[in-house]
């Protein structure tokens, strides 16, 4: 693994990042196995309550490790707050992580059973720091929603999204992708576990409340494929790399606390 480049493979996937990226070591990482008669019931946690109704999404792109859709964050039009929040958090972004064919693709799993995919919406402490990127190496900078997907029936929403992958195929590549309402991609309950932790990809930060939801939602197999035709190389690379398995494992626990809703 040279300079700060990373990735999913062989030869730069997670059990190397430690090198360029220490804190992969650390005592908050994420993503974890969550254990759910071991998680404390804590009654004094609130529901999250998720004011997600004048989003404006901006841009559709292809990172290099995942997709991902981008908001307007200059004000509070979208947030979290509640549950284990002391403020309310901006919406900054949502990405996903998922397998290859056939094979699971979740960063965090549930007593040791992975999802075909998780989708992370990203949150950021715009009352305490004044952009993203000071949010995202502060202790309590940063808050994502984690919610599981699994494979059942198409998701009536999902295609919105999908339908646009064509269009961000190659690492680099963005795209508009206005008025997309992420709302459509909740559960019907917001029942979950809490816990501190971390970016899952380097570089890391151990800057995450992690609010990850209990009930999943059913995309096909044919909505999951698509996201698979995703390269994470370059239009300009003589390598085409399908974009799967860009998980990370779960991480030990160290001694942390998973609290969970009623
Ligand atoms: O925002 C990221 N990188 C760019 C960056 C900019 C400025 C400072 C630091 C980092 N990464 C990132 C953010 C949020 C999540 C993840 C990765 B995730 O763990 O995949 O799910 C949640
Ligand atoms: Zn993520």
């Amino acid at each position: 693994m040279t300079g700060n480049h990373w990735g999913y493979g062989k030869e730069d996937g997670p059990s190397l990042w430690h090198r360029n990226y220490p804190v992969a070591q650390g005592s908050r990482q994420s993503p974890i196995d969550i254990i759910p008669h071991q998680a404390a019931h804590d009654h004094s946690l609130d529901a999250i309550i998720l004011n997600y109704d004048h989003c404006t999404s901006i841009n559709i792109s292809n990172n290099g490790h995942s997709v991902v859709v981008e908001f307007d964050d200059s004000d509070d039009r979208s947030v979290i707050r509640g549950g284990p929040l002391d403020n309310a958090y901006r919406l900054k972004q949502f990405h996903f992580h998922w397998g290859g064919k056939g094979c699971h693709g979740s960063e965090h799993t549930v007593a040791g059973m992975s999802y075909a995919s998780e989708l992370h919406l990203v949150h950021w402490n715009a009352v305490k720091y004044k952009n993203f990127s000071e949010a995202a190496t502060a202790p309590d900078g940063l808050v994502v929603l984690g919610i599981f997907l699994e494979t059942g029936d198409d998701h009536r929403w999902l295609h919105v999204i999908t339908d646009a992958l064509y269009m961000v195929k190659y690492k680099g590549s963005l795209t508009d992708f206005k008025g997309f309402n992420p709302k459509c991609l909740l559960p019907s309950s917001l029942h979950y576990w809490t816990y501190l932790g971390s970016l899952t990809t380097p570089p890391l930060h151990e800057s995450v409340t992690w609010i990850i939801l209990k009930e999943p939602i059913s995309v096909s197999e044919k909505q999951l494929g698509k996201f698979r035709m995703l390269l994470f190389t370059g239009e300009e690379e003589d390598q085409r790399i399908r974009m799967e398995n860009n998980f990370r494992p779960p991480q030990p626990l160290k001694g942390r606390k998973v609290r969970s809703s009623n």
